[in-house]
């Protein structure tokens, strides 16, 4: 089957189909002309959602096809809805976004045109497809029987586990995604196998499900795979680089030799699919084309993180450099003010309007974790202590006085009762955690609290009572007041469950009481810091890479981290690299290599000013000298 071939004269044209960008350079135009299978490998700020989009554009002014269409696979909606809202702004590419053409994540094409028929088939309705709801029904279900609960209450790896019950391969047989299943003998394994077929009947099941399903379709009904050859004669997808081994197996499955692939990507940017071997994943072929310059930062920070690819071409700038890279170097006491001083730098060197138009942030591969022999700059938790991210599933706060803060807006007070209550249970608990209570032994979540206590034989009320008092009283975080407040209500309704002897002054003493490190007016938000100077403010979003993956920001501070499990300093092993001193290993094992990727994503969000804050015990003098005579602007935080 033939598809209209894109010409050097239809290019002319993106003039007026897509004005203000430029397609002009002869690497963009190669991936425009480009005709048959080929990967193309783009560099960070290449624009490579806008490059695919004007290429659909083309296709789309001469598809002479009516029945057959063109396949647009990405990973995330967002990249999906970016491709969709290029292609409705003209008509010819709004008709690529009806039958027979299909743009969508992997997960929404595998669901409408395998698992979901393959269901129907067996005569199941779906009812819900998504891994936390799955997770919570398959533990309450399984927890029912007697062994299960036992096994649970002595191992904390045992509900994960269980919540992540999944089916794999063409056989549908039963894994989980969190942990390993019982062996098939054990008394347990026909539990889980029972949780698993009463939730499918029930149609409730985790996305991976979808693609064991998928699998199983294309056992049975090989032909499957030549009629979506045949409707999809023209195969795109977007951001290769983060598709699993699981996923590249099955997307061969679903296309013959016939079909016409192109897949984009940048192999440097790979960090969302972790565990992999990205060493057994195709992307990018050896012949892939490249599209090296970035459009969106100049030349000095490309060669900045040039120096931190793991492969592939150097990345080159086109656009101007604004304001040189800086290294940021603090003293451990001087960790959790890293972000100010960033802040301060970025009012220094930017106008109002400037500040306005865009954003500022600060990102940290590692979120948190536990590493105290380690001095400080190990996880974004050291830099910026607020920062804890209520993620799916289901990790809550750790700091006593975050749980204990009420919105000072009442508007924000009213329907939030349910998470206040999480909130004070979890502090509750956090405080008996505290006192070595002998009565809690085991219990991981506030709601628990009392039903273990009372399973336990002790009187809960006064308990309750404390829920109560909690989640109405207000300004207990913010002063000494209101902390020495809570203390002694937390001591009024608890102290029977303390340890015998424990006094108050000891009580009053636990670390879990000591004031947040930061005053709270300082803290917008857990993931912000806004800092005012002279009367003008700025404000820094607060995150992790893999959360800001995609953006493009104005200024970028890089935070160093811990890895695991390479168990080193990203920054403290790749300033050597980039101040020229040393090449970087070429044996490097994988866990390194990630935290390359990891500075690379990062290094590549700002258009205009680039920071890095490493603790200034983990740098050379000479990395210091080198970097300093490659323009870098040296400041030092002690
Ligand atoms: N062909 C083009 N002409 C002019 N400007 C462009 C072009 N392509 C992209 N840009 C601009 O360059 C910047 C970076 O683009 P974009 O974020 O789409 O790149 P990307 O390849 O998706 O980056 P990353 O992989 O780092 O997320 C944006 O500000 C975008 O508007």
């Amino acid at each position: 089957m033939s598809i209209p071939a894109i010409t050097p004269n239809d290019l002319a044209e993106l003039k007026s189909l897509a004005p203000g960008l430029d397609f002009t350079d002869a690497e963009r135009q190669a991936v425009l002309l480009a005709t048959g299978t080929w990967d193309i490998n783009a560099a960070p700020g290449s624009g490579k959602t806008t490059v695919l989009a004007a290429k659909l554009l083309l296709h789309a002014r001469k598809w002479p096809y009516d029945q057959r269409g063109i396949c647009v696979l990405s990973h995330t909606t967002v990249a999906r809805d970016e491709i969709q809202k290029r292609l409705a702004a003209t008509p010819d590419g709004a008709r690529l976004l009806a039958y027979p053409h299909f743009i969508g994540t992997i997960h929404s094409f595998v669901d409408r045109f395998l698992a979901l028929p393959a269901l129907r088939s067996s005569g199941i309705t779906v009812d819900v497809i998504d891994d936390d709801v799955f997770a919570q029904k398959a533990i309450a279900l399984a927890i029912k029987n007697t062994s299960v609960w036992g096994w649970a209450k002595n191992n904390v790896g045992v509900k994960p586990m269980i919540g992540g019950l999944v089916y794999r391969g063409p056989n549908l047989e039963l894994d989980s995604e969190n942990g390993t299943l019982p062996k098939e003998s054990a008394k347990t394994y026909p539990v889980l196998a029972n949780v698993k077929a009463e939730l499918s009947t029930a149609g409730v099941f985790r996305f991976a499900d979808m693609f064991a399903f998928a699998e199983y379709l294309l056992a049975k009904c090989p032909d499957v795979k030549d009629h979506l050859s045949r409707r999809f004669p023209m195969v795109y997808i977007d951001e290769m680089q983060d598709t699993s081994i699981e996923q590249e197996a099955l997307l061969d499955k679903l296309f013959n030799a016939s079909v016409l692939v192109q897949r984009f990507g940048d192999v440097n940017q790979r960090i969302l699919s972790s565990g992999a071997d990205p060493s057994q994943l195709s992307f990018p072929a050896a012949a892939a084309l490249p599209i090296s310059s970035s459009k969106r930062f100049g030349p000095t920070i490309a060669s900045a993180v040039s120096t931190v690819r793991v492969g592939g071409a150097p990345v080159t700038g086109a656009a101007g450099d604004v304001h040189p890279p800086m290294l940021l170097m603090y003293t451990a006491a001087r960790v959790a003010d890293v972000v100010g001083h960033f802040a301060h730098c970025v009012l220094d060197r930017f106008d109002d309007t400037t500040l306005h138009k865009s954003s500022v942030k600060a990102l940290c591969a590692r979120k948190q974790g536990n590493a105290e022999t380690q001095m400080p700059g190990r996880t974004l938790l050291d830099y910026w202590p607020a920062y804890l991210e209520q993620s799916k599933s289901g990790g809550r706060s750790e700091r006593l006085w975050a749980l204990l803060r009420q919105p000072s807006e009442p508007k924000l007070r009213t329907g939030s009762m349910y998470s206040r209550a999480i909130d004070v249970k979890r502090a509750t608990l956090l405080v008996l955690r505290a006192v070595k209570s002998p009565h809690i032994d085991g219990v991981r979540d506030g709601s628990q609290l009392v039903r273990r206590l009372t399973d336990a034989g002790q009187d809960s009320t006064a308990v309750v009572q404390l829920f109560h008092t909690l989640a109405l009283a207000k300004d207990l975080d913010g002063s000494d007041e209101g902390r020495a407040r809570a203390v002694a209500i937390f001591y009024q309704y608890l102290h029977p469950l303390f340890p015998a002897k424990m006094t108050l002054a000891e009580f009053q003493a636990l670390p879990v009481f000591y004031p947040p490190e930061k005053e709270p007016e300082q803290e917008v938000g857990q993931q912000r810091c806004r800092v005012t100077k002279d009367g003008r403010s700025v404000e820094v979003e607060i995150g992790t890479v893999a959360s800001m993956k995609g953006e493009t920001h104005l200024a970028t501070l890089v935070l160093e981290s811990l890895g695991y499990p390479s168990r080193r300093f990203d920054l403290q092993v790749a300033l050597p690299v980039l101040a020229g001193l040393n090449a970087r290993d070429p044996k490097m094992k994988e866990s390194g290599l990630s935290q390359f990727r990891s500075l690379y994503v990062g290094m590549s969000r700002p258009t205009s000013f680039l920071c890095l804050a490493v603790n200034q015990a983990r740098v050379s003098d000479d990395c210091v000298a080198a970097l300093q005579q490659q323009g870098w602007a040296i400041e030092v935080l002690n």
